[in-house]
């Protein structure tokens, strides 16, 4: 529905009195030219990619090879996740935490209304009633975003339920409806006659939660987790401050099903930092034989106990949002697969001289290609050619491998929590938990170097707790609590078993020594077997690891010692790590359970000096 004067949104979008009101609330302060409720309708899809395609945006690809798709490059100062200027505004200060940045919530909206007075002047305003998780869910999680970006309209549609359905829904619920107002302006009004640029943004940016209200306010950035508002924002940030306070689980983990050679199906969730491999595992192609992988989330998981008193996973998502570059028939078949079904949006990878799109790692390299940069580039040009957070956006109703329960409000009952980070060296392949409170322990001092996920250096080692840090939306501390104590409130024998995976441990030469990808898989196999009773391991001071027997290396392109070397376990290099868990606990001060601070003493007496 388009309405010409943001005074006629009300009545010309919504019968839901309070939605309306907020929709011309913010109308009258960011003074759009227009106001458009999303619908969801093909029509709508096309009305909107052509728009984009006529302002620069958007190339549309070759309909051939890329079927309704679309190539975007994005400002060269809007690439990634903003984290330094990611808020989280409770209230209370001491609610944020010491891992976020806070401001007092008036403060940041003082501020921000000032930013967002006429900022969507010449441009049209897009009202995407979205739903996270199913519209039948037992208590729908409903969401609006209102935004000025027509690629965060396309965006949203690929990401999120959206449209006149959800709509529909929220009104038929009424003043009970539960959602989520979610604003996104881009911070770049035209005024009469300027002419618009390709990636319009602001400089000055800001990404805030406000916990208590359940409320997002994103300006000045139109890419991935700082605009497409359902993903980071809502389902982790905002999400974790209602899971804490109704005892369930907002976690950034895929989800997978794995089905072993004798028919049995285990789902398996896990968390691994931004760029650090879920994609990548949740469409993993086994290399052992009989074993399938399905794929039901790649990047958020949440997770409630259901009446059987096992923990069950809902992917909310409905679309990807995958790293471009390492991706190829190789690596992650599946992707590629999804990809050739069309319907996509490709960001800041290059463009080929044939309406195809090429990025580092992706077979046939291309001669001659448009660099994400908008440069020529060639094989020879000593430059990326795609930026190293570039994307895609796919439906995973693509995915060839979507397991059917993905399509189940209830989840599926989850057997194993994998946590894991990018580290050079020290942590081992994988280590099994003793118990809960172990595998949130490991959780919570988990490790990753920095990636080109969010704006920053890259390559640093940091604690990433639960691969949540820029998506805590309250304090770590009191987080580690909520974890433990989902722990203590369940049955023990029905908790998932936690794990520690680490796929980027480097040789001498500064090699991988684990190949990855589909090898993977003799990880998975591994963790079954623990759960069955049938693996062994060796107890070490972290935990439990495999006996070089015990991990299924039948055909595997490793010697022995190389085997040995992925799975060692070297006091020497932990005793390194316990000042830095020391200094990351310190942070906590009151706020750090008690179980942790066990935890650690604990470990420290294992390795000994
Ligand atoms: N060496 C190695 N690299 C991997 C492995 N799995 C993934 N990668 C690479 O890591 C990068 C990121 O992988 P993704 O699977 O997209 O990471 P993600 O965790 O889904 O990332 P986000 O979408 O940012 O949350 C890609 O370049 C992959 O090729 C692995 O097992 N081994
Ligand atoms: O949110 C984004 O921009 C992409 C993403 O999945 C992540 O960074 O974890
Ligand atoms: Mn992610």
């Amino acid at each position: 529905m388009t309405t010409d004067t943001p005074a006629a949104t009300a009545t010309g979008g919504t019968t839901h009195a309070a939605l309306a009101a907020w929709v011309d609330e913010v109308a009258a302060l960011t003074t759009p030219d227009r106001v458009q409720w999303i619908t969801g309708s093909p029509q709508e899809w096309t009305e909107v990619t052509d728009k984009l395609v006529a302002a620069g945006t958007f190339t549309r690809l070759n309909e051939q090879t890329h079927p309704n798709s679309f190539y975007a490059a994005s400002d060269p100062t809007d690439v990634a996740r903003v984290e330094d200027r990611t808020f989280i505004c409770s209230v209370d200060e001491k609610d944020c935490g010491p891992t976020n940045n806070w401001m007092a919530p008036d403060e940041m909206k003082a501020i921000m209304t000032d930013l967002y007075r006429g900022c969507m002047t010449g441009r049209t305003m897009y009202v995407i009633p979205f739903v996270m998780g199913h519209l039948n869910a037992e208590k729908p999680m409903f969401g609006v975003e209102i935004t000025d970006s027509e690629y965060v309209v396309a965006s949203m549609r690929v990401m999120a339920r959206c449209g006149s359905k959800v709509l529909d829904r929220i009104e038929e619920l009424g003043e009970s409806a539960r959602y989520v107002p979610a604003l996104h302006s881009l911070g770049a009004p035209l005024q009469p006659g300027e002419k618009d640029v390709a990636w319009p943004c602001n400089q000055t940016k800001y990404i805030v939660q406000f916990p208590e209200e359940r409320t997002i306010w994103s300006y000045g950035s139109g890419y991935g987790g700082n605009a497409l508002l359902g993903k980071k924002c809502y389902s982790l940030r905002i999400a974790s401050a209602m899971a804490r306070d109704e005892g369930w689980l907002a976690e950034h983990m895929l989800i997978l099903k794995l089905i072993s050679p004798e028919q049995q199906t285990y789902y398996v969730a896990a968390a691994f930092p931004s760029a650090c491999g879920k994609t990548n595992l949740a469409m993993l192609e086994p290399t052992i034989p009989g074993w399938r992988v399905e794929t039901l989330g790649d990047d958020i998981a949440w997770m409630r106990f259901g009446d059987d008193g096992r923990l069950y996973a809902v992917n909310p998502e409905f679309g990807l949002f995958g790293v471009a570059p390492g991706t190829n028939e190789k690596t992650n078949p599946n992707a590629i697969r999804t990809l050739a079904k069309g319907n996509s949006v490709y960001t800041n990878v290059a463009l080929t001289d044939d309406g195809g799109v090429w990025w580092e790692g992706l077979e046939n390299e291309p001669q001659h290609a448009t660099s994400w940069k908008g440069e020529d580039w060639t094989p020879d040009s000593g430059e990326l050619s795609s930026h190293p957070n570039s994307r895609y956006c796919t439906p995973i109703d693509q995915c060839p491998i979507l397991a059917d329960e993905y399509d189940d409000p209830r989840g599926v009952p989850i057997s194993a929590i994998l946590f894991g980070g990018r580290r050079k060296t020290t942590v081992p392949l994988v280590t099994e938990a003793r118990d809960w409170v172990h595998g949130t322990f490991m959780g919570a001092t988990l490790s990753s170097e920095t990636t080109a996920a969010a704006v920053g250096q890259v390559g640093v080692v940091r604690r990433d707790p639960m691969a949540m840090l820029p998506f805590i939306g309250y304090n770590a501390g009191d987080y580690f609590g909520h974890w433990i104590n989902v722990g203590k409130d369940a049955d023990a024998s029905k908790l998932p078993k936690i794990f520690y995976v680490n796929w980027f441990r480097r040789d001498e030469d500064g090699g991988f020594l684990w190949p990855g990808f589909g090898e993977n898989s003799r990880v998975l196999k591994w963790v079954i077997e623990r759960i069955e009773g049938k693996a062994a391991a060796v107890e070490t001071p972290i935990g439990h690891v495999p006996t070089p027997e015990s991990l299924d290396i039948d055909g595997l392109d490793m010697t022995p010692e190389q085997v040995e070397a992925a799975l060692r376990v070297d006091p020497q290099e932990w005793r390194a790590e316990i000042p830095q868990i020391e200094e990351w606990f310190a942070k906590f001060g009151d706020a750090l359970p008690t179980q942790l601070q066990v935890e650690l003493d604990g470990l420290k007496a294992r390795l000994g000096d």
